[in-house]
């Protein structure tokens, strides 16, 4: 069976395709957060309000983009530890199956994350996908810690 960094290794193509799922889901929040800048008017710097025709900056902030500001913000403290804790994780050579389930389980929390945090619903929702989404990072930084004894 093949081993290390390579797509021939199951465990490293599907580490590949779960961290590009997050990954990507991360990249698409500074779109999103445009969106709403533009939907709201509301804009991160002076030049931007004279670029959209909007006199001087308010200074102003939106809760909502806020909002989708402090996501991206989680989703950068946890999805780059998921990547590169993962990529030590893959080189442990862990069973497949464990490892494609820690996988899964933390793209599905950070996916979860996202939905929670957007559409405000009601704690301990949010605490919980990101408990579980730091539990599988820690989960996998133990691994390695423990095979590089
Ligand atoms: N930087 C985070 C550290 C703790 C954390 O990530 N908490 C989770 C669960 S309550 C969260 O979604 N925090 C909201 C956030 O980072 O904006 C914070 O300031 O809250």
């Amino acid at each position: 069976m093949a081993a290390g960094l390579s797509f021939d290794n199951e465990v490293f193509s599907k580490f590949a395709f779960y961290a590009g799922v997050v990954l990507l889901k991360t990249m698409l929040m500074s779109p999103w957060t445009t969106v709403h800048r533009i939907r709201r008017k509301v804009f991160a710097s002076a030049e931007d309000y004279v670029a959209f025709g909007k006199g001087p900056a308010s200074g102003k902030q939106d809760p909502h983009i806020e909002r989708v500001r402090s996501c991206h913000q989680n989703d950068l403290e946890n999805v780059i530890p998921f990547v590169l804790i993962g990529l030590l994780y893959v080189l442990t050579g862990p069973d497949v199956a464990t490892a494609v389930l820690l996988f899964r389980i933390f793209a599905g929390s950070r996916l979860l994350h996202t939905v929670i945090y957007l559409n405000a619903i009601p704690q301990p929702s949010r605490a919980i996908a990101f408990l579980v989404g730091l539990g599988v990072n820690t989960f996998m930084a133990f691994a390695v810690l423990k095979r590089a004894w």
